[in-house]
């Protein structure tokens, strides 16, 4: 993953996508009751909450980000997020918008399924009741798998050929295939090497392609599932349907997105005092020097939301759902600063101003020429206490994970 992380966030139609884009950035994406409300796919910049090294070293106050924001030691760091809208059942065959989407869909390195948990819309995103939601996780991992699978097989025949003739290794061949979605050598490899007793290539059935995409998909298209609209009365019962069935395979978070919305938009208005992730939200009733007041209905409106949603589950999840995401890509944030002594950078009064995020198992030597590039020699490395670190060091969390690099100067020609 040389470029930017990308986190796709997929789902039927009216399972609450935009809302949970709109929920995690400031971006307004059309948010709306109908299917195929958003219809060009939407990328948006989402901020990952982390706990900062500011707090670390109680330095909570001199914190300011260049991107994001940092808010009582909590940082929030962008990350790039997009709404890949209108999969139905189907898709892979052109149903609904089906190709286009299934074709954005290859950019994103992990991905959100929002999952309307209210059993109020169908597999299409029509209302109804009682629908059973266990059905969408499964079409839709069908979609992508179909849609990958098709892409394979309209070419099995040339693509078994030229791997004989060529003596090609079965990673290399698959990787040729694959690497239109993004994927790396190491990935196929790791998908191949989980598959017990897998016959030469040119041996393979459909069973055996099935077999290899679905593990192939684990690698390129993680998956967290969010578990949306918690808050309608009929969303436990589903819960705990999904739950059992897929807790080995997946990961999930129980969300309301339209809480997270509602809330945000009465904390930026000063009415209310909410942290996001959190289950703390303070009104004028509690702080009536600091917060707006607010009419009788909406402090009825907050106190159902604390019942419903806060105090039962802990948040929202919206924080959590992007926190899982970005999990399954183990990523771990770098911070860059010129002076190690003090954090801070070129104007010498606040800290920690630049931070990254970096797959886990990087080394020092390459996040610092993914900042600096390839045409600087680094002299020096140093961590906290100006202790050096070496190129090949692995960035570990909480050890060296703030480093200040030293060019060595520019020879003259
Ligand atoms: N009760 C409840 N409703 C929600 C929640 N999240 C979204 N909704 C509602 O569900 C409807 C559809 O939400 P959208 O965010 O537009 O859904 P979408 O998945 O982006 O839909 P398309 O744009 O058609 O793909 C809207 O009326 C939202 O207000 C939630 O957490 N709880």
């Amino acid at each position: 993953m040389a470029r930017d992380p990308l986190i796709g966030i997929v789902g039927k139609p009216s399972a609450g996508k935009s809302t949970l884009l709109n929920s995690l950035t400031d971006a307004n994406a059309a948010v709306g009751a109908f299917p195929f409300c958003t219809i060009d796919p939407n990328k948006a910049t989402g901020y990952l909450q982390v706990t900062c090294a500011c707090s670390r070293i109680g330095k909570e106050s001199l914190c300011k980000p260049n991107y994001g924001w940092c808010e009582s030691g909590k940082r929030h760091i962008p990350i790039a997020l997009l709404d890949v809208a209108g999969l139905v059942p189907g898709a892979h065959s052109g149903r609904g918008l089906g190709n286009k989407f299934l074709d954005d869909l290859r950019h994103a390195d992990a991905l959100i399924h929002v999952v309307d948990v209210s059993g109020t819309t169908d597999a299409e995103g029509k209302n109804t009741r009682g629908y059973d939601p266990l059905y969408d996780i499964e079409w839709l991992q069908d979609e992508i798998r179909l849609w990958i699978e098709g892409n394979l097989k309209r070419r099995w025949g040339s693509i078994v050929r030229k791997h004989t003739a060529t003596k090609s290794s079965i990673v290399d061949t698959l990787q040729a295939q694959f690497g239109g979605y993004g994927s790396l050598p190491v990935m196929v490899k790791r998908a191949l090497d989980r598959i017990e007793d897998l016959p030469p290539l040119e041996n393979w059935d459909d069973e055996w392609i099935t077999r290899v995409v679905k593990e192939f998909m684990k690698e390129k298209f993680p998956m967290v599932l969010a578990l949306n609209k918690i808050d309608h009365p009929d969303a436990d019962k589903n819960v705990s349907k999904i739950m059992l069935r897929y807790q080995k395979e997946h990961k999930m978070v129980i969300t309301s997105a339209v809480t997270e919305v509602f809330l945000r938009r009465l904390k930026k208005q000063n009415y209310i005092r909410y942290e996001e992730g959190t289950e703390f939200v303070d009104t004028c009733e509690d702080d009536p020097d600091q917060l707006k007041p607010l009419d009788e209905n909406v402090l009825q409106k907050i106190d159902k939301i604390r019942d419903l949603v806060l105090y039962r589950f802990g948040s929202t999840g919206v924080v959590q759902v992007l926190q899982e995401a970005t999990g399954l890509l183990d990523l771990i944030p770098v911070y860059t600063v010129k002076n190690i002594h003090t954090f801070t950078g070129n104007d010498g009064n606040h800290v920690f101003k630049d931070c990254i995020l970096v797959k886990r198992g990087s080394t020092a030597g390459e996040v610092g020429r993914a900042i600096l590039g390839n045409n600087v020699t680094i002299a020096a490395i140093e961590t906290v206490g100006g202790v050096r670190v070496g190129e090949d060091a692995r960035i570990e969390e909480g050890e060296n994970d703030i480093l200040s690099f030293k060019l060595a100067p520019r020879s003259k020609e």
